[in-house]
């Protein structure tokens, strides 16, 4: 006999835009997101027996979406989503847990001659600040924030050596190499007993995000990394000790690698690689520079010229918490 062990449904991928127009200064400001809302609760019978009394359709939820965002701040999102998922819990005592996620994308006030604009922006990148709420009728509300999509890069600063070598093993170690990533960041929060709980508390969701995005930039940036581990977990370190609320931290970064132009020879060449690694314990790329081209040396402290590599590419995650 199938049992149906877990089930929530809603309206995924809703896109909103709200403009806020400032009467007294005349400024506007724009938020545009994507929400999507899921809900739990007793809706067995629509999937086990076709009776879909207990469901409110999708096509609600999505209207639902623009109605909340029309009547109440959608900044930050944290209290948007607290305030659309509370929503359902209110309105159907059926539901019991609704699941709201919520993407901002970035507008970014123009500055013309030094001075912001009142209503024109742009797109300063795809980075995106992301809510994952929980809001729970038996456990109160549950949330994720986060910080998406930052590509960063720098061009030195940047070591990683120690590392196993054994005859699996061709990375040279390095002193010096480009590290570039796309930050994911995410800071779940203690758990917030209630909507009014989170209204009495909104200026931590902007602190921490302003405060996590700097954190993260700053350390990359000034830090002499000795790996992507290690650097990360110092990200997650400081984001704790500035934001008490927050209750662990993850992140998640691909190690998106700038190799010098040389090293793609071994891979056309497997049965030269293979006699370089019966003579030679350790292998390591052989770096062929420019060279063979009139001389040009392109390798070691002379590297200039790099090939960034689409795939494959390292992907490093770590979640730490308060001990
Ligand atoms: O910072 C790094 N961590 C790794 O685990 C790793 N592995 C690798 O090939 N390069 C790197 N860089």
């Amino acid at each position: 006999m199938p049992v149906l062990s877990s089930a929530r449904y809603g309206k995924d991928n809703v896109r909103v835009c709200k403009v806020h127009r400032d009467e007294a200064t005349g400024t506007h400001t724009v938020t545009e997101m994507i929400v999507c809302c899921l809900l739990e609760g007793k809706i067995e019978e629509s999937y086990t027996k076709a009776d879909n009394t207990p469901v409110v359709a999708t096509d609600s939820m999505k209207n639902t979406i623009y109605i909340k965002a029309k009547e109440h701040p959608v900044d930050p999102p944290e209290l948007y989503a607290g305030i659309l998922g509370q929503h359902f819990l209110d309105t159907y005592s059926h539901i019991n847990v609704a699941n709201i996620s919520v993407e901002v994308k970035r507008w970014t006030r123009i500055a013309i001659d030094g001075k912001p604009h009142p209503h024109s922006f742009y797109r300063d990148g795809d980075e995106t600040r992301n809510v994952e709420a929980r809001v729970s009728r038996a456990d109160g509300i549950e949330i994720r924030s986060s910080l998406a999509g930052l590509l960063v890069l720098k061009s030195t600063g940047s070591q990683f050596h120690g590392f196993v070598r054994d005859e699996f093993t061709t990375l040279p170690e390095t002193w010096d190499r480009i590290l570039s990533t796309e930050i994911d960041a995410t800071w779940k929060w203690k758990t917030i007993p209630s909507l009014q709980a989170l209204r009495d508390n909104i200026a931590i969701f902007d602190q921490a995000f302003d405060n996590a995005r700097i954190i993260t930039l700053k350390t990359f940036a000034e830090e002499d990394s000795p790996s992507v581990q290690n650097t990360m977990y110092k990200m997650c370190d400081k984001i704790l000790e500035v934001a008490p609320e927050v209750a662990s931290v993850t992140y998640a970064l691909p190690n998106k690698h700038y190799f010098e132009i040389g090293e793609f020879l071994l891979l056309l060449a497997p049965l030269e690689m293979k006699k370089l690694s019966l003579m030679n314990h350790v292998l390591t790329r052989v770096p062929t520079d420019l060279s063979w081209h009139k001389g040009l040396e392109n390798t070691g402290k002379n590297a200039e010229v790099y090939a960034p590599q689409s795939g494959p590419n390292g992907l490093i995650k770590c979640e730490v918490s308060r001990s």
